[in-house]
């Protein structure tokens, strides 16, 4: 087992006022008694909105952050008095916050990743070249950071936290920003690391179902589902359709949609769709509205989190 918690709690102090005499703390529970087991090979899709506590659950993974309360072992011991030794099993990808040297080549920094992790000269280069060739990244090691486009340097991200050949690779929403052909072989990329253990937080449902057997799901600090993600991609999850149509009459189309809103930047809505009706609605749509503009979303998150009861874990 690589990760195993039981009731794990984190609660952050935060100031909320402060005066001549005194401060007034408040305290926010980031991560509320969360129990889970991370195996070898998982590949872990941890899903939540802004604020559920992904990053804090992440932060004690690590041993960056001590819990308040329950228990949590990384590669079975304590991940804060372990910071050090477990670092050389971890890789660990933030979307938002570079690891690189910012006005060195590439380069450098995977040499410094080389010492710093005592990776043997020849492991070295015959992984630089594999994960170069692999993530199409040959081009651009010996530019300096500051000058590659956020794929490029995401490319490169990958390949950094990669270079010491971790057990388990930690991705903190690594693909934001990046456009869908570079989120793709990245994706691809990541498909392929069979062997390796992996943590992939996002807010994107549909993103980490592509990549992980399974999906932990937060919801303002407690672990909410914890589901293999192909049962989750099998759910049939009502769809929304918006179009824009400038020469619609709003009335008109009352008449054969009842249910049709209109947003207030014009656009036309029909929530609450299911699946099996979305082939024909959008049939009848075109053949009857002039359509400039179509967009079908299901907006899986929102829907699953509306739908789970109470702050437990379970299968739905
Ligand atoms: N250092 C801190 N001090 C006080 N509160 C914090 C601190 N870090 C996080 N929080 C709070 O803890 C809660 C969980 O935050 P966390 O960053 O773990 O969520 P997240 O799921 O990673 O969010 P996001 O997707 O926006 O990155 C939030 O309410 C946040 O404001």
């Amino acid at each position: 087992m690589i990760i195993k918690t039981e009731n794990l709690t984190k609660q952050y102090q935060k100031v909320t006022s402060v005066d001549f005499f005194h401060r007034t703390k408040q305290t926010i529970a980031a991560v509320k008694n969360v129990s889970l087991q991370i195996n070898q090979g998982d590949h872990v899709g941890l899903v939540g909105l802004n604020g559920s506590g992904k990053s804090t659950l992440i932060k004690m993974i690590l041993g960056i952050l001590q819990p308040n309360g329950g228990k949590i072992t990384t590669f079975g011991v304590n991940p804060v008095d372990n910071r050090q030794i477990n670092a050389r099993k971890i890789g660990v990808v933030f979307g938002q916050r570079s690891q690189l040297r910012w006005d060195l080549p590439v380069m450098d920094t995977l040499l410094l990743n080389r010492e710093l992790y005592q990776v043997d000269n020849k492991d070295f280069h015959s992984r630089l070249n594999q994960l170069t060739k692999t993530l199409g990244a040959e081009d651009f090691l010996s530019q300096p950071v500051r000058t590659l486009s956020l794929g490029q340097r995401m490319k490169v991200e990958f390949i950094a936290a990669l270079i010491h050949d971790p057990e388990l690779i930690i991705l903190d929403e690594p693909t934001i920003g990046l456009d869908v052909l570079t989120k793709n072989s990245l994706i691809a990329f990541l498909k392929g690391l069979t062997n390796k253990t992996i943590i992939f937080t996002s807010h994107d449902l549909i993103e980490v179902e592509q990549t992980c057997s399974r999906i932990m799901i937060m919801n303002a600090g407690n672990l909410v589902l914890n589901l293999d993600s192909a049962k989750i991609a099998n759910l049939a999850v009502p769809a929304t359709i918006t179009f824009t149509s400038s020469s619609s009459n709003y009335a008109d189309l009352r008449q054969t949609w009842p249910q049709l809103m209109q947003l207030t930047n014009g656009d036309f809505q029909l929530a609450d769709i299911e699946q099996k009706n979305i082939k024909e609605i959008l049939s009848q749509l075109t053949a009857s509205v002039p359509i400039e503009n179509i967009e079908v979303k299901n907006n899986k998150l929102e829907y699953l989190l509306s739908h789970i009861a109470g702050g437990n874990a379970h299968e739905i």
